[in-house]
């Protein structure tokens, strides 16, 4: 498969350029709950064989019981041919308990636990306070071979919003990767160049994922003609230089790169209000989003790497059978999507997007 498949320069003068790619996974996702569960979901099992489902419901899911039925909830608001599988995790709290941590883990409910710093992001409240006294969990879970999926923005309010990253980074992340030397971490959504290295200098159990709007947009376009709330996301995007750092690691083929859209869906009447929730609806042009970016950075042939393969190695998986064929045929992305008596506004929706999603072979 892999390069093999990649037909845009083999094709006859006039057929519609295109890339196939192994079914990828999408390593970020927020499905929600409920009817906005019911909206969402079809968007991410239609481009995706996998993903990694996060916790931050009201209440977060701490439990392996409370695992077990949001799974349920999911499978069963699955369109009836779907072959999509939800990969669960579990909330870490002050009050985490090791040893269900491990149960969960070992009767394969939960495949990582997510570290919410407290008052980070959305629903990120009963997150933990002092990432020192977790030790006792993140002990447990390297020693079997869990991830820990982090949330990596200081919470202190002095820190410029802009700076949260960073402050991270420095004041927690390499403490948590020097203090637990063989623990497998995901810096989720990360934005900065320097986060990028970091996770660079610790591939050996090390990752991010890296979402299709910090690709494409940067903090700028936030502010682009007036305020554009539906381009307001945790972590913010950043300055130019950290968009281009992100589209080289993503386009770079390096194995600690792997695709997660952190699609966070929010009715428009939180996002277009006066204090607007956090999240880009991403969901629905997530592959063509990637796949432009790999074709504008002339790097198509990573981009099964980092769609496919890349994820499902670092999380001991086996990768997907199956494929999906994504065309250079410009397609007009959906607007918004319906919930209820309201809508969810999409990612570049309504925009002409230059890519479009073709065949997908189980
Ligand atoms: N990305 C966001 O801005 N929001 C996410 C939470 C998160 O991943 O930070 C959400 O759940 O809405």
């Amino acid at each position: 498969m892999s390069t093999d498949t990649l037909f845009a320069s083999r094709a006859p003068a006039d057929a519609v350029p295109s890339v196939t790619i192994r079914r990828p996974d999408d390593w970020h996702v927020h499905l929600r709950d409920g009817a906005m569960l019911e909206a969402v979901l079809p968007f991410t099992a239609n481009q995706f064989r996998r993903a990694i489902v996060m916790p931050n419901l009201v209440p977060p899911v701490t439990t392996v019981a409370m695992a077990q039925s949001y799974r349920a909830r999911i499978l069963a608001a699955l369109p009836g041919d779907s072959d999509f599988e939800p990969l669960m995790t579990c909330y870490l709290t002050d009050h985490t308990d090791p040893d269900e941590i491990e149960r969960g883990y070992r009767d394969g409910v939960w495949l990582a636990a997510k570290l919410y710093p407290a008052g980070a992001t959305t629903n990120s409240h009963a997150g933990v306070t002092d990432i020192a006294k977790l030790a006792p969990v993140l002990e447990r879970m390297e020693r079997i071979g869990m991830a820990v999926l982090v949330h990596g923005e200081a919470t202190d309010p002095a820190i410029d919003i802009f700076d949260r990253e960073a402050a991270f980074m420095q004041a927690e992340m390499l403490p948590l990767l020097q203090r637990h030397e063989g623990l497998k971490v995901v810096v989720e959504h990360a934005t900065t160049a320097e986060t990028v290295d970091l996770v660079r200098a610790h591939a050996d159990r090390a990752a991010c994922t890296i979402t299709p709007h910090h690709l494409v947009i940067n903090r700028t376009s936030i502010f682009q003609g007036g305020l554009r709330p539906h381009l307001y996301c945790l972590p913010v995007a950043k300055r130019e230089r950290h968009r281009l750092a992100l589209r080289a690691a993503a386009t770079s083929g390096e194995a600690c790169f792997m695709l997660g859209t952190d699609t966070a869906p929010h009715r428009r009447g939180a996002k277009e209000a006066e204090c607007c929730s956090a999240g880009v609806f991403g969901g629905a042009t997530a592959l063509q989003t990637y796949v432009q970016v790999f074709d504008e950075e002339g790097a198509l042939d990573r981009f099964e790497a980092f769609a496919s393969l890349n994820g499902a190695r670092f999380h001991g998986l086996p990768v997907n059978e199956g494929t999906i064929t994504l065309l250079k045929k410009p397609a007009t992305a959906l607007a918004a999507v319906s919930v209820e008596d309201e809508d969810v506004v999409v990612f570049r929706g309504g925009e002409p997007l230059p890519w479009s999603i073709g065949d997908v072979r189980a």
